[in-house]
């Protein structure tokens, strides 16, 4: 089953627990993590996690783009997170990092910018529970979808097959109606969605509108959905 992941980012960082509730019905809360270092935008850290932990019953999907996620990432489990994605691009030890993730009990997550391809990764999918391949250059909400992307969403999802794994694959960055379904058919099975949802004038119904666009999409490729 497609899921929806409706991204914090583009939500009203003054009311944050009013827009988690707003959302509630989606599959995860993606938290945009960013420390103006691995990427030149400054969000929110550990405390602010802890609190929308609190706040809502939709499990937090923290997405790290910073530096040292080695030290940071597990900080983000103690926090309440349920699934923690750090950048292969920052991350010093991934292996490590994804085992600690895991053993702390959170969903271990790796992302890949739009330069960084996935074969060199390949042997290490079996020590994640999703790749996060970015359809934006991160740092902010609200750009355009990089059509570019779709091959190697398709070629990822090939690799999950041939390995038999059961890694879930997330796209973020200009996921909306207009780009969702070719993501889906080329493998896609959760969706970020920052500005599609909370632009909307009813974000729950953006995201239940995304979430059918998808399993059609899903449905009509013929590639198997996990979950
Ligand atoms: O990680 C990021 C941006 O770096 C995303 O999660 C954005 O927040 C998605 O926003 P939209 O592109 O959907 O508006
Ligand atoms: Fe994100």
């Amino acid at each position: 089953m497609a899921q929806i992941n409706p991204s914090i980012l583009s939500a009203d960082f003054a009311r944050l627990a009013d827009e988690a509730k707003a959302v509630e019905g989606a599959d995860w809360l993606h938290v945009d993590v960013m420390d103006n270092h691995f990427v030149p935008n400054l969000t929110l850290g550990v405390p602010v996690v802890e609190s929308l932990a609190r706040a809502t019953d939709t499990p937090l999907d923290c997405h790290l783009m910073i530096e040292n996620p080695d030290q940071w990432a597990p900080q983000y489990v103690e926090a309440g997170a349920g699934s923690v994605t750090f950048h292969a691009e920052a991350a010093a030890a991934p292996v490590r990092l994804a085992r600690e993730i895991r053993a702390k009990g959170a969903r271990a997550s790796m992302a890949l910018k739009p330069a960084t391809p996935v074969e060199p990764y390949e042997d290490l999918l079996p020590e994640l529970d999703m790749l996060l391949i970015m359809t934006v250059e991160p740092g902010f909400g609200g750009q355009a979808f990089l059509d570019i992307m779709l091959p190697k969403i398709r070629r990822t999802r090939q690799l999950i097959a041939k390995h038999g794994l059961e890694l879930w694959l997330q796209v973020d960055g200009g996921v909306s109606a207009a780009t969702i379904e070719r993501c889906a058919e080329a493998g896609a099975d959760v969706f970020v969605a920052g500005s599609a949802v909370y632009g909307a004038n009813d974000p729950a119904e953006a995201v239940r509108a995304l979430r059918t666009q998808a399993q059609s999409a899903t449905a009509s490729a013929g590639w198997a959905c996990g979950h």
